[in-house]
């Protein structure tokens, strides 16, 4: 699952140490611009949910987004998978310029994502449902598959491994074969996480990984994303409402308002940033 070094990555060795050297960042966690939003602006109707937004996400690290109820969050990270496409705007993944693209499309570049609102099959097993994300990497067709034989499972063993390891990663061999809609919700939300790794995701967009969560789950969960950054090297976009949690966690921070971008840095700088301190004490706009 880990990220192959790309010919961008190995030319970039000074993009490593010129971005350390900005923004103090682990080495250990930051390449190369992966992901690029360029003056990205959506309207719904009258409505603008952002505005002329732009920042990169950076190969292997972690990038929150933050910012007050409805300063435009998930409608980014819809843009960024493709639910929403912007007005205006470009965004470049891995140094190419992508075109209006359907979701599928774009979890087969490698993106992958979890939702606000758990997104699984409640009737399915945990295992049924984290298989459901090898989808995009099945490959034999329907007569292979209905002929069960040859290629057809072999792929399927394949995907079975993955899927396997993907379970003893999480911790969650006890629940494989419960339906998800017994489980708790923090393990609703693991299993969640396990099927977007089981995409092997280059980058992966979690909405509100921690929400409704209790303290022990929210820990848990700190631990599997900070686990699967560095274990698997995937870069992760996240949106997290809670503050402790993003300030420990995330290499950068993006902080939106009114569908704006007021700051943008390492947790340190932005904790500094007197309009995103306004923005969340609720201080009025012109
Ligand atoms: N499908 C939609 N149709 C119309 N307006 C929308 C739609 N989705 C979002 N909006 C509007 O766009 C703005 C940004 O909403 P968005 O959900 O992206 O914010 P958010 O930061 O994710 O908020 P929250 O933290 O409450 O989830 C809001 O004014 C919202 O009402």
């Amino acid at each position: 699952m880990s990220l192959p070094p790309t010919a961008e990555a190995a030319e970039n060795d000074d993009a490593y140490a010129a971005a350390e050297e900005e923004h103090g960042l682990n080495p250990r966690q930051v390449g190369p611009v992966i992901m690029d939003i360029r003056n990205i602006t959506l309207r719904f109707g009258g409505v603008v949910a952002i505005k002329d937004i732009s920042f990169d996400v950076r190969e292997g690290e972690i990038r929150a987004i933050i910012g007050p109820n409805g300063a435009g969050k998930s409608s980014m990270l819809n843009v960024i998978n493709g639910f929403y496409h912007p007005q205006e705007g470009e965004i470049w993944f891995r140094g190419k310029k992508r075109g209006a693209m359907k979701p599928h499309e774009i979890a087969k570049q490698g993106i992958a994502r979890t939702f606000q609102n758990i997104a699984l099959f409640k009737g399915m097993t945990t295992l049924d449902n984290i298989m459901t994300g090898r989808l995009t990497k099945m490959h034999k067709n329907m007569f292979w598959q209905a002929l069960w034989s040859g290629p057809a499972e072999a792929e399927e063993i394949e995907h079975r491994e993955r899927v396997e390891k993907i379970i003893d990663f999480l911790e969650i061999q006890h629940i494989r074969k419960t339906p998800v809609g017994r489980l708790p919700y923090g393990l609703q939300k693991r299993v969640e996480l396990g099927r977007a790794l089981a995409a092997e995701p280059q980058l992966l967009l979690l909405d509100e990984p921690m929400a409704g969560m209790n303290v022990e789950e929210k820990e848990d969960m700190c631990r599997f994303i900070l686990d699967v950054n560095e274990e698997f090297g995937t870069t992760i976009a996240l949106i997290e409402h809670d503050m402790g949690v993003v300030m420990d966690i995330a290499d950068r921070v993006v902080v939106l308002d009114y569908g704006r971008k007021i700051g943008d840095g390492t947790p340190d700088e932005v904790r500094k940033n007197q309009d995103v301190i306004d923005a969340y004490l609720g201080v009025a706009h012109d």
